[in-house]
Parts: structure tokens; sequence; C-alpha cells
């Protein structure tokens, strides 16, 4: 069964430079947790600290209630997956897998019986003698992934583990993963850059930003509400527009109704900007109303990478992308039309 983790105001340093400031996360029992966030915010530190191979410069964790801020890695109840896998490249399957049980001073016998449980649940039957190199990358995952299990961790940590599978393999793999962590009841702490990653893993995901939580919550929460203009562009509102926004309503153009935002979410009066998914955002027929804002522009580029076209648009001095079902004729004016849940309004210094 998995154990809860608490990270209180944790902060770490390397030399004098600051890398964590003062995170706080609580994981429950049996939670899947995905770190998000862009190479170099701190996700792998954050994962190496609760794993032990970090010393923290000031704050708390917490494992099952019990402090563990001064255990060594191996009394913490984690076991760690790593991008590369760190499989040794002279050691079997079935060795590899039994590594930390024989650490533990299991005998031999047990150590099968356990290896011979760990190859069943990961689909790697009749594989046990087999080197590393004689893997594919989706099997060289899952011994990695047997290592960390076979000894009963409360807590699974996963820093990137399926960055070195292609496209294809780690749809599988991720789905497997999922299945797996649910059945074990394990938590599982997993830092990943990959959005989509995170959203189809993860119970919560923690979007870090420099060392702090930018925002945390489950992945519908943090698509539909994103809290700034950072974790709405990591989370795919990549098109930004001008906008102004008075008495909490944002305004695109003059010609057009002006947007009333949500309540208490609305930024201070004056230049803003919103933010939109491609895929949210649609090309209005002639005269059609919409509950959002809408932006004239022209139509400067349509590309097709499959099932439908991406038309680019500009309005203004700015350029932002829309799917479409059919091609848009180069040149044509068009009505963008941003339905109200899917704009986004910050302050424009946000
Ligand atoms: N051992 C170290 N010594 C000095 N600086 C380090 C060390 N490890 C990490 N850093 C620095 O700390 C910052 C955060 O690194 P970290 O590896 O946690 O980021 P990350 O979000 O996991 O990035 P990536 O996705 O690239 O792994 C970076 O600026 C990095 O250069």
């Amino acid at each position: 069964m998995g154990s809860s983790v608490e990270v209180v105001e944790l902060s770490v340093a390397f030399g004098r430079t600051p890398v964590l400031h003062r995170i706080s996360l609580s994981v429950a029992a049996g939670e899947f947790v995905a770190l998000l966030g862009p190479s170099g915010c701190g996700k792998t530190t954050l994962l190496r600290s609760i794993a032990g191979f970090v010393a923290p410069a000031g704050g708390r964790i917490l494992a099952g209630g019990q402090d563990i801020t001064q255990a060594p890695p191996e009394r913490r109840g984690a076991a760690m997956v790593f991008q590369s896998y760190a499989l040794w490249p002279h050691m079997s399957v079935a060795k590899t897998i039994g590594y930390g049980l024989k650490l533990r001073g299991w005998d031999r016998v047990r150590i099968d019986v356990k290896v011979g449980e760990m190859l069943r649940l990961l689909r790697l039957e009749g594989l046990g003698d087999r080197l590393p190199a004689q893997l594919s990358g989706g099997q060289r995952q899952r011994v990695a992934l047997g290592r960390a299990l076979a000894v009963d961790p409360a807590i699974l940590l996963l820093d990137e583990p399926m960055s070195n599978l292609d496209a294809r393999v780690r749809e599988g793999v991720r789905h497997e993963l999922r299945e797996l962590q649910q059945s074990l009841g394990i938590t599982a702490i997993h830092v990943t850059h990959d959005r989509e990653e995170a959203m189809i893993l993860a119970d919560r995901i923690v979007i870090l930003h420099e060392g702090r939580i930018a925002q945390q919550g489950t992945p519908e929460d943090l698509w539909a509400r994103p809290a700034s203009a950072y974790v709405a562009d990591f989370l795919g509102a990549t098109n930004c527009l001008p906008v102004r926004v008075h008495d909490e309503m944002a305004e695109a153009a003059p010609a057009e109704p002006p947007l009333r935002l949500e309540p208490g979410r609305a930024p201070p009066n004056g230049p803003a900007n919103v933010r939109f998914r491609p895929e949210e955002a649609r090309v209005l027929a002639p005269g059609e109303p919409l509950d959002g804002l809408v932006f004239h522009g022209v139509v400067a580029l349509s590309a097709y990478p499959g099932g439908r076209w991406r038309a680019s648009i500009r309005i203004g001095r700015d350029d932002v992308l829309v799917d479409v079902p059919d091609r848009l004729p180069e040149g044509a004016p068009v009505r963008l039309g941003i339905p109200a849940p899917a704009a986004h309004v910050f302050a424009a210094t946000a």
C-alpha cells in the first residue's frame, strides 16, 4: 500500500544558487501526482529531495506522517525509476529485478518467487535470462520498473521514465503504468515536461515555475482554469492577443460586444491579453453570434497537419493559429471567435 508524502516549505540550493523556494505539497496515499514544468524549473530536484539524494537547505519531508528529512534513501520506503533506466549491461533481467531483495538479505528461493511475480506482473515472462541489450526500449523500461517495485515500496518516484521511448510505445506504457499503480495502490510522483503524459497519468498535476509551484489541481481543473499566463501557455493556450479590460469586461474589437469575465477572475482594468488554444477557437460564419471574444482578421496561411486544417490568422500585428474543418483561402477576411470558456484573460504584465 502507498503512503502519503508531505513536503513542507522545502528549500534547496546548489552552492549559492537557490533552486527550490519553500515548496509545500501534500500527496495522499495512493495518489498519482505529476510534477510538470519546462527544463530547469526544479522538478527533478524536488523528486530527488523526496528520494533522499539531495539535502534540503530548509523545510521538512514526511512519508506516512514520519519525518524522513534526514533519513537515508533506503529508509524512506521509496523507489525511484530513472530516465536512463540505469540498468547494468551485464546483469540479466531476473538478477536486476531481484537485486534490491538480495541487498535486503532475502534468500534465493524467496527472491526467485518474487522475481517470477514481477516478471508476470510486467509481462516479461520468458525474458529473465536476457541482458538489457537484448531487450526493446519498452521492455527495458519495464525491467527498471520491476526493480523498483520488487521491494514493495510505498512510494514510487518516476523521473521521466518514458522519455527514451518512441511515441507509439509510450502511449501503451502510460496506460500500463497507470493500471499498475492503481492495482498496487502505490503512491506515485512522476516528473515530466510532457503535458499530455501528465494529463493522462495523474490524479493531480503540480506545475512548477522557477522553483515555485505555479498552480496545482486535477488535469481538468488546470485545463479549464489556468491561473496565470505561464500555466495557460504551458497547457497549450499558446495563442495570445491583446484586449482591453474595463469593469470586468474584456474587449477585443470595438465592433463586437465585449466579453463579461468571471467575477473575481478579471485582471485589473487596463491592457491585458487573451490566451487560447488553436483547437478551441473557431472561424465564425458572417453575422454568427458568439458568447465570447470576436476578432477580425485575415487568413495568412493554411496548413494540413492531418484531420483538420490549421489556419494562421493575422489580427492586427499578431498571428494566431486556429483549427478549421476546411482549407481557408489565403487573404480571406474572417471573424475569429474564442468561446467564453476557452478565453483565458490575464493582465498584460502577468
Ligand atoms: N547537482 C547540481 N548542481 C548544481 N546545479 C544543479 C544541480 N542539479 C540541478 N541544478 C540546477 O538546478 C536547476 C533545476 O534543475 P532540475 O534538474 O531540478 O530541473 P528540471 O526541471 O528537472 O529540468 P530537466 O527537465 O531539464 O531535468 C537547474 O538550473 C539546474 O541547472
